[in-house]
């Protein structure tokens, strides 16, 4: 059964933050993520097939940045279930968007990315990366049924980011994290190393 973000045990697990900073990943300009989950994601990297390489779209992201999507992702929710109480739309709209407290990518520890080939173009997973459960029909979960080309692209992905330490989240096969509450919690760890962090890097 998928946990989802919104899941109390979440928000249960216990934060000590080891204070990694935040840093820019060589190989993706403009992303910041904590230095903990860039040496992983180098390291997955490495473990990629010859010819396929990462290709991150967005690692650190602020509170701002996260109340927006909640807020754009929620007013489409209320279209579609206009009955559905307030408890019911963060349950929905947790499959697409984390709630803020417990958001792994405003702690730096997670990134949305996908494969491309060696001339720099995207390997065919399935969906576009953000595509919502509703515009994919479900297929943005990594478990869903797609086709022969994308299981195999997903399959590659994933061993390389559950290698280097990484966990996905279910409803979105491009979401991937690294010290966050729910890694934590699909890890067995103790506790989270990474909570809410600013970044001084201007926007
Ligand atoms: C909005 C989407 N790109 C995303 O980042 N979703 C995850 C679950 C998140 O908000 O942490």
């Amino acid at each position: 059964m998928t946990i989802l973000l919104s899941d109390p045990a979440v928000h249960a697990i216990r934060v000590h933050d080891n204070g990694d900073p935040l840093v820019p990943l060589s190989f993706a300009p403009g992303v910041l993520v904590r230095s903990g989950l860039a040496g992983r994601l180098v390291r997955a990297r490495a473990a990629l097939p010859d010819a396929v390489d990462l290709l991150v779209v967005e690692g650190h992201r602020s509170v701002a940045g996260q109340r927006a999507i909640i807020a754009e992702y929620s007013a489409r929710l209320r279209v579609l279930h206009p009955d559905a109480d307030e408890a019911e739309l963060t349950r929905l709209y947790s499959r697409f968007v984390a709630p803020v407290a417990v958001a792994p990518h405003v702690a730096g520890a997670a990134v949305d990315l996908t494969l491309v080939d060696s001339d720099g173009a995207e390997l065919w997973l399935g969906t576009p990366i953000d595509a919502t459960p509703e515009q994919s029909g479900g297929a943005c979960f990594f478990d869903a049924d797609v086709d022969p080309t994308a299981r195999r692209n997903r399959t590659v992905l994933a061993a390389a980011l559950t290698g280097a330490g990484l966990v996905n989240y279910p409803t979105e096969w491009w979401h991937w994290s690294y010290g966050d509450r729910y890694w934590a919690l699909l890890s067995g760890a103790d506790h989270a190393v990474y909570g809410p962090v600013e970044s001084t890097v201007p926007a």
